[in-house]
């Protein structure tokens, strides 16, 4: 029989766990061939809740669940593990930004990155969901030495949904003739979503944005603000949306991106596109099942030039910060 794969969640216990657990539990995002172990890591005070979910997880009976663990210690969480979900955090409420989150946060992340270090598996892949996303995975890689950098990422695949579904709506097709969108930079309203190398049941996207006004004040601001939107509709961030671009993102990483189209993910910076190295950035990525791969050769004009540059200049300065809290 095959040897299950280890998948440690954090904040199991949250509105995102417990929208990612049951589809992680039944095989939809490694396969449905492949058993899973999940050991989930919660805060003392929520560990009660956690084992609720997993009653409720055992009573699914779900065969491709081959077990869980519930833990408190980081160290004990990531030992084995394959895949790591960092999604435990505080998310944010109405009227705050993302980097609000910075302090809070940025302190969960060191010491999961040293737990990672000294125990995960050696083909550990770890993705990032805590806000602010981008930072925290910086600050994981950081306190990772052992463990290259490629494989912590951060997620912008809600982004990337987000504005797969909003160019389908405007060109009145299905999200499934849309492919090649990206989103730049950080997971925050300064991510650039790009649709210049875009193509829409067979229209170039680049055709679309030739209408300026809709491009610049209506398609960009409503993915990349998309996030507050939701919690002021719903009064609490995306959760389902996310467990779901969750498992799309680790499910492409392992299982590959289809031919002819890439996604977007959050990935370790060598300077590609100007992006300067050693911090975690969108990028339009591919996987063939065994790392992500940056899209090579695209051209970027002035307007994306720009837009791009904005958003890892927010980077750059939430690594300053982070570097000021004594976070890296
Ligand atoms: N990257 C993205 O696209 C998105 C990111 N998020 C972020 O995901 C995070 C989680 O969101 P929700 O599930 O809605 O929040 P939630 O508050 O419902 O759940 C968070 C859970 O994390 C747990 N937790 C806190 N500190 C922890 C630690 N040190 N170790 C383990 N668990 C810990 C809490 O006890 C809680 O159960 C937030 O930071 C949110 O902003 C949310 C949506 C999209
Ligand atoms: O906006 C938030 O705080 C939650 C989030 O990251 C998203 O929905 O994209």
């Amino acid at each position: 029989m095959t040897e299950p794969v280890n998948v440690t969640v954090t904040g199991a216990a949250g509105q995102i766990g417990y929208a990612l657990l049951f589809r992680i539990a039944a095989g939809e995002m490694l396969g449905a061939d492949v058993p899973v172990r999940l050991r989930l890591l919660e805060i003392p005070q929520a560990v009660g809740a956690a084992e609720g979910t997993a009653m409720e997880l055992d009573d699914c009976a779900f065969p491709t669940l081959a077990g869980i663990d519930i833990f408190d210690d980081p160290k004990k969480a990531f030992d084995g593990a394959n895949v790591a979900l960092l999604v435990g955090a505080r998310p944010r409420g109405p009227g705050m930004e993302r980097a609000d989150l910075l302090e809070a946060n940025g302190s969960i992340f060191g010491p999961q990155g040293r737990a990672i270090n000294s125990g995960a598996a050696d083909d550990v892949k770890v993705l990032v969901v805590g806000n602010p996303a981008n930072t925290n995975a910086l600050i994981a890689t950081a306190n990772a030495p052992d463990v290259p950098p490629e494989r912590f990422t951060a997620m912008t695949r809600l982004d990337h949904n987000r504005a797969l579904s909003q160019l389908a709506a405007r060109a009145d097709a299905r999200v499934g003739d849309v492919r090649r969108v990206t989103i730049w930079g950080n997971h925050s309203a300064s991510q650039y979503p790009d649709i210049f190398h875009a193509e829409v049941a067979g229209t170039p996207g680049a055709s679309l944005a030739e209408d300026r006004d809709w491009l610049e004040n209506d398609f960009i601001p409503t993915v990349a603000k998309r996030g507050a939107a939701i919690i002021e509709a719903r009064g609490a961030s995306s959760a389902a949306s996310a467990a779901n671009a969750a498992i799309s993102h680790v499910r492409d990483w392992v299982r590959g991106t289809p031919q002819g189209d890439w996604t977007s993910a959050g990935v370790w910076s060598l300077g590609e596109y100007g992006v300067p190295e050693g911090i975690v950035s969108s990028f339009p990525v591919t996987s063939s099942g065994s790392g992500w791969e940056i899209v090579p050769d695209l051209d970027i004009d002035d307007f994306s030039r720009a837009r791009i540059d904005a958003s890892v200049a927010e980077l750059l300065e939430e690594r300053e910060a982070v570097r000021s809290l004594g976070l890296l």
